[in-house]
Parts: C-alpha cells; sequence; structure tokens
C-alpha cells in the first residue's frame, strides 16, 4: 500500500509516520520547502512527545517531497484556518490539495479528508475538484475522516481514540477503516462524509461552550466574591456536573475556530456565538484585572509569563497572548515576553530574568508545568503583584516573597489587593488544593480538572 499524505504539520506528520511505521510506504508531501529540508536533514520542523522516535522507526519507508505522485491512497491534512475578518472558513489550502491530487487520481483510489471542514465541504468543495481527473466518485474512493488528537498527546490519543469514519460510499468507508486499523487501537464508527464533518465541529463546540461557562462562572463567581476555584471542585463533586477550568482565553488551530465553521452559514445560532464572544473577551477581564492593580505607578511594564496557547506546547495559534498584548501596549504598558517553548511570535521572547526584571506585574497566561515550580524570590522585578489566570502558582510561596496575588476568579475585588498579601479566599483554596493529583501525570498534561478527574484536558 503507498499513500501519499498532503500537508506535513501537526496533524499530517505523525499521521504519516505511523501509517510508514505499520508497513504503508508513505510519500509526505509539503508545500513548504523548509518543511521538506527540514525533513530531509532528518530532523522534525515541530516537537511532540514521541515523534522523535517514530520518524526513526519510520524512516525506511517515508520520504518527502514538494509534489504528490501516484498512490493508492491520498490523505489531507492542510490547514483550515478561519479568515479573521468575517470568521468564514478559508477553504484555499485543502482546493489546492484536492486540485494537486488530481492529476494523480486514477480509479480505485481512496481519498480521505482529516482536515476540519464545514459541513457539506466534501461535497460541495473536494470532490468536485478530484473529479476534474476524469474519474468519477464512485470510481475513486472517498472519506471525511476528522482527528481528534489532542497536542502534547498526538501521538497516544492517534492511536488510542475512537474515530469517525464517513465514506462516500460503503466500499469507501470499508476502505478508509482497513487503513485506519492498521494503527488504531480505538474504536471506527462508520458515518456518511457531512455526518463526519459536522461531528467533528460539534466536539470542539461542546467543548469551547464549557469552557466559556466555567469563564463565565468565574466572573460572576468575583462579583459574589467567591473564589470559583473552590466553587468548581464542590460543584463537580456532583455526579453529573464536570466544569471545565477558567483561563485567560482559548486557543488554538481548533477550539477558537471550529465554532465558527458550524454555523457560518446558519442564522439561527445564539449559543455557540455567544461562547465564542464570552471567551474571546477573556484577555479584556485579565487586563482589568491588571488595571486595577497598576493604578498609580508610573510607566508600568507588565511581564507575560507563556504566550503558547496552552500549557507544554510551542503553538501559539489563536493564543489569548496576542490580544492581551496588544490590549495592554494600548493601554499605555510596556511588555516583556517569556515562554519556554515557543519559538515563534510578534513579540520578542526573553529568558525569564529579563522578562521580569523592573516589572509592576507578572502575568501567567498559559499554563506551562515549569511555572508551577517557579521560585518567585529569584525574580528581581520593581512591584511585587502577581496575576496568576491559570491558578497554576503555589499562591503562599509567592505571598511570602512580598507578592500582592490575584488569582482569575478569587473572587477578590481589585483594589483589595496589595503587595505582600494574598486574597483570602485565594489561600483558603490554593491551586495545590484545588487540584489534588492522585498519581503523577504523565509529563505533557497540563491542565488537570479542579477534582482531578480523568478526561478533562
Ligand atoms: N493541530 C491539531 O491539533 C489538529 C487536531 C485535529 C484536527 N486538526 C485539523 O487538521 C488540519 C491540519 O492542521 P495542522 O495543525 O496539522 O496544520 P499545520 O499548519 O500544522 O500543517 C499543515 C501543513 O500543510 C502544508 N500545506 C498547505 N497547503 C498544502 C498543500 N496544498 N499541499 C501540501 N501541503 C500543504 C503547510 O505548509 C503545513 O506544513 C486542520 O484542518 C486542522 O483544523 C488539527
Ligand atoms: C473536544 C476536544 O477536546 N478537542 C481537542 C482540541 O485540542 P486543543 O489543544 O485545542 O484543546 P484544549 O486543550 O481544550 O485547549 C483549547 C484552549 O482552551 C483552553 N482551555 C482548555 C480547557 C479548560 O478547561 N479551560 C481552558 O481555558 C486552553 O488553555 C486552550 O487555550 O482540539 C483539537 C483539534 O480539533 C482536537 O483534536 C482535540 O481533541
Amino acid at each position: 500500500m503507498k499513500i501519499c499524505v498532503l500537508g506535513l504539520g501537526y496533524i499530517g506528520l505523525p499521521t504519516a509516520l505511523l501509517f510508514a511505521a505499520h508497513g504503508a510506504d508513505v510519500v509526505g508531501v509539503d508545500v513548504n520547502q523548509s518543511v521538506v529540508d527540514c525533513l530531509n536533514r532528518g530532523s522534525l520542523p515541530f516537537e511532540e512527545p514521541g515523534l522523535g522516535d517514530l520518524y526513526s522507526e519510520a524512516k525506511s519507508r517515508f520520504s518527502v517531497s514538494t509534489e504528490p505522485e501516484a498512490a493508492d491512497a491520498f490523505l489531507i491534512a492542510v490547514p483550515t484556518p478561519l479568515d479573521p475578518a468575517t470568521k468564514v472558513s478559508n477553504l484555499t489550502y485543502v482546493k489546492s490539495a484536492a486540485g494537486m491530487i488530481a492529476p494523480h487520481l486514477h480509479r480505485g483510489n481512496l481519498v480521505i479528508l482529516e482536515s476540519t471542514v464545514p459541513p457539506g465541504t466534501s461535497e460541495r468543495v473536494v470532490i468536485p475538484r478530484l473529479e476534474k481527473s476524469g474519474v468519477a466518485v464512485g470510481d475513486f474512493l472517498y472519506a471525511h475522516c476528522p482527528e481528534r488528537a489532542i497536542p502534547g498527546r498526538t501521538l497516544s490519543e492517534m492511536t488510542g481514540n475512537s474515530r469517525i469514519i464517513g465514506g462516500y460510499d460503503r466500499e469507501s468507508t470499508d476502505q478508509a477503516t482497513a487503513i485506519y486499523q492498521t494503527f488504531v487501537r480505538g474504536q471506527i464508527y462508520r458515518t456518511d462524509t457531512k455526518t463526519a464533518e459536522f461531528v467533528k465541529l460539534m466536539e470542539n463546540t461542546c467543548r469551547d461552550v464549557n469552557i466559556a461557562l466555567a469563564n463565565e462562572f468565574a466572573q460572576l463567581a468575583e462579583e459574589c466574591e467567591v473564589n470559583v476555584w473552590e466553587a468548581i471542585t464542590l460543584a463537580n463533586k456532583h455526579p453529573r456536573v464536570t466544569v471545565l477550568n477558567p483561563g485567560p482565553g482559548v486557543g488554538g488551530h481548533c477550539i477558537a475556530i471550529d465554532p465558527w465553521f458550524l454555523t457560518e452559514n446558519s442564522t439561527r445560532c445564539r449559543m455557540v456565538s455567544t461562547a465564542r464572544e464570552i471567551n474571546d473577551s477573556m484577555p479584556n477581564y485579565v487586563l482589568r484585572i491588571a488595571r486595577g492593580l497598576l493604578a498609580g505607578i508610573r510607566d508600568p511594564t507588565i511581564s507575560i509569563l507563556g504566550v503558547a496557547y496552552k500549557g507544554n506546547v510551542a503553538d501559539t495559534r489563536e493564543s489569548p497572548a496576542f490580544k492581551f498584548i496588544q490590549l495592554a501596549e494600548n493601554e499605555g504598558y510596556a511588555v516583556r515576553c517569556h515562554d519556554p517553548y515557543a519559538t515563534k511570535f510578534t513579540h520578542p521572547l526573553m529568558d525569564l530574568p529579563e522578562a521580569t526584571a523592573g516589572s509592576d506585574c507578572v502575568v501567567v497566561l498559559t499554563d506551562h508545568d515549569c511555572f508551577r515550580r517557579l521560585d518567585p524570590a529569584t525574580l528581581q522585578v520593581r512591584t511585587k503583584f502577581v496575576i496568576d489566570a491559570r491558578n497554576i502558582l503555589d499562591h503562599g510561596k509567592w505571598a511570602d516573597q512580598g507578592f500582592g496575588v490575584r488569582v482569575l476568579g478569587d473572587g477578590t475585588p481589585v483594589q483589595q489587593t496589595v503587595p505582600g498579601e494574598i486574597a483570602a479566599s485565594a489561600r483558603l483554596y490554593p491551586a495545590d488544593a484545588a487540584r489534588p493529583i492522585a498519581s503523577p501525570p504523565p509529563s505533557s498534561i497540563s491542565l488537570l480538572s479542579p477534582n482531578g478527574r480523568e478526561g478533562f484536558l
């Protein structure tokens, strides 16, 4: 079996390597020459736990190119970004990938779309472009097989998760199922292409709405001067309640985008767009807290800890840090950023001492594990304020070092946080107490539920 995988990013590369490691001959195709050069040098274009070992294992059956070639199966894993101005999906890359496959497509070949797309895209956009080959769908096989793996645990989820296979017809579903069964240990569920497209978007929209609810709870709790972290922990003791974690906003290439794909053609949606609005407003809310702390300080400097969209990853796509920084700079604050994982960002990334030197407020935006262990005694700040927008720091330790500690959702009225103090409710419910961990989590796990339940990431 020869498989041609178009798009060697966070999804396409691990998928291509898994196929190769399980016996297929794989040609990985990427239009970005630097990705191809990087792989040809034997390096990886990004980091993901286990990917280096998998690359070594798969190397002998894996080659890379900027052009597709004839194969038994083609898999499309190219980006599907959101147009920021219109909030409509940008299908340019998917269209181009289908157009690149067409000249190589033959009767009996299988084409799989893994990219996340609005419902109906396979039928309306992808299949017609593939048919320009002169082969009609039915004579070639087609399936939409959305990816569910979570960055930071991509390989274990790609192999262990259940999958949805949405075939154009029975034969397409059978063939696609057979290919995935070479490495997927999870259950495979069969459906049609449009339902598969819809299911993927529902999954991420469900998560976005639930995070929005947690973020709204955080704001409501503060209005009531209640610590939301304690409240969530207790609410989650109910057997049928699972509240997620509030935070500074929702980023990444999926959760912040896919709800718009689901609703882009709808005139009915209310809850989905409201959830997007709430999550997108969280940087404003965190900045409001900073504004309260920094009032009266001349030429204030904010130090951002974490610009990646979530803990223990380098990816900054759609990170809430972008909006927070832009708002902070518009407010007249100087901003200095530190992130031990991220390499690409709009602002210079500094090491920790440089990013915090002379700072008036440290703001934790990303839940990298290394921040949990940070020793505040080593920081040469000017004013000792810290805002923990992820509830991950050892708050007692920071307060002992003279920091005024403000945790997102801790219920402290802004004006009551003074240097050297920790909010009473935050002291009552420090991060470690709020998130008991029964056994050490895998290093890639960054978010634990307040009650430490599995499946909470
Ligand atoms: N990253 C995730 O966690 C994740 C999870 C599930 C689903 N998805 C979906 O998978 C798709 C890919 O996402 P990603 O994060 O891997 O993207 P990515 O940006 O990491 O990688 C995509 C790659 O495709 C290449 N490319 C663009 N056009 C091409 C073409 N015509 N032919 C060949 N290569 C081309 C780009 O150069 C890039 O290297 C998206 O639709 C995304 O929504 C992503
Ligand atoms: C349904 C689902 O699980 N889908 C996953 C998701 O992967 P992801 O990495 O984008 O997802 P998250 O980890 O949820 O992060 C998103 C943002 O939400 C913030 N967040 C999270 C939890 C919380 O309680 N409070 C928060 O504030 C977090 O910091 C970050 O900014 O989409 C992928 C692509 O489709 C899927 O493949 C993958 O299965």
